[in-house]
């Protein structure tokens, strides 16, 4: 269920007429995703995606809008934004800010094949390098201050092995700082659910609302730990050195990104293994968001604390 705002014909259509993309055709909710409401939009002028941001507000959308035209602009392969007559991407409409942006074909893929991971990797660099003439800042708002915190509001609450494990994890991290490592635009989200395909080519990356400025290693490692998990939760080795192939492919890693690559791969996992715990202990009130499993990533971090080889 993705559709939490309704938006009537009449009501679009009317607000369809401070852009230049036709008359509205037809408009249909789209089942997939979880936090936003999403729509197919069908004009005279072809195809479009609605989206309705149902957390974010409009002021906050620049920067996402912003940095995926720019990486649309770049050929990266994402949605671009359409701009109204005002020349903005976003307005509000049904009492939610909203925006249109082009729709991609391509669909999910829910078991990658190498060739898919290579095409992963290699875009990922590719939006990496593309980021870099980005001009907008965004500081992580999930980073180590965030899990440090976060977590420790949850120990008390956890088993207490899950918890020591944690706590392990978070304490290991803190010994670790990458002011060395080269920065960038990051996805910081780059799942499986985030990626369309046509085959075995990368269609384009969508949800860029965790994207932010950090280390572009880490970014690697977010997009590994799910591009190369199988359904038994063990990172698959071919899979993982697909990824990092392709990626290495347009951007090599500096030494300094080798040596801190392991250290990165648990950082990631640790991100994901505190969001989705925080979403199981503290649900949001009115979100209809069904609970992702954190210990799939607490078993990422543990196999990574485990693991001699890094596929590099
Ligand atoms: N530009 C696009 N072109 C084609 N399909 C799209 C586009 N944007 C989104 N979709 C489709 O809509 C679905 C929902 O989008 P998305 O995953 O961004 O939802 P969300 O609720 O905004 O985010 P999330 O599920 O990550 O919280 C996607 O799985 C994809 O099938
Ligand atoms: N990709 C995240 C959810 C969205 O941030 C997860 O699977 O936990």
């Amino acid at each position: 269920m993705s559709v939490y705002t309704s938006v009537g014909e009449a009501e679009l259509a009317a607000w369809l007429s401070r852009y230049s993309i036709g008359q509205l055709k037809s408009l249909k909710g789209i089942a997939a995703g979880i936090t936003n409401t999403n729509y197919f939009v069908d004009t005279t002028h072809g195809r479009y995606v609605l989206t309705l941001f149902e957390v974010l507000r409009l002021d906050e959308l620049p920067y996402y809008l912003e940095l995926m035209s720019h990486l649309a602009r770049h050929g990266v392969a994402c949605p671009a934004p359409i701009a109204d007559s005002t020349d903005g991407y976003a307005s509000m409409l049904a009492g939610k800010p909203a925006c249109l942006v082009t729709c991609l074909t391509g669909a999910e893929v829910s078991a990658p094949s190498a060739a898919q991971c290579f095409a992963v990797g290699e875009m990922l660099a590719a939006m990496h390098e593309a980021g870099n003439t980005f001009p907008r800042r965004m500081a992580n708002p999930r980073g180590p201050a965030w899990w440090s915190a976060t977590a420790a509001g949850l120990y008390a609450e956890m088993d207490a092995l899950d918890a020591a494990s944690l706590r392990e994890e978070v304490a290991f991290q803190d010994r670790y700082r990458f002011a060395h490592l080269p920065t960038g635009v990051v996805h910081a989200d780059l799942f499986r659910d985030n990626v369309l395909f046509d085959g075995d080519r990368v269609a384009g990356f969508i949800d860029f609302y965790y994207a932010c400025n950090d280390v572009l290693a880490y970014d690697v490692a977010i997009a590994l730990n799910d591009w190369a998990r199988r359904d038994d939760g063990a990172i698959d080795d071919a899979l993982a050195r697909a990824l990092l192939a392709g990626y290495q492919s347009l951007r090599r890693f500096s030494d300094d990104e080798k040596a801190a690559w392991p250290v990165l791969l648990r950082a990631a996992g640790l991100r994901f293994w505190t969001s989705r715990l925080l979403d199981l202990y503290r649900p949001q009130a009115g979100e209809m968001t069904y609970t992702k499993d954190p210990k799939v990533f607490q078993r990422v971090v543990e196999d990574h604390r485990a693991r001699r080889d890094f596929w590099l």
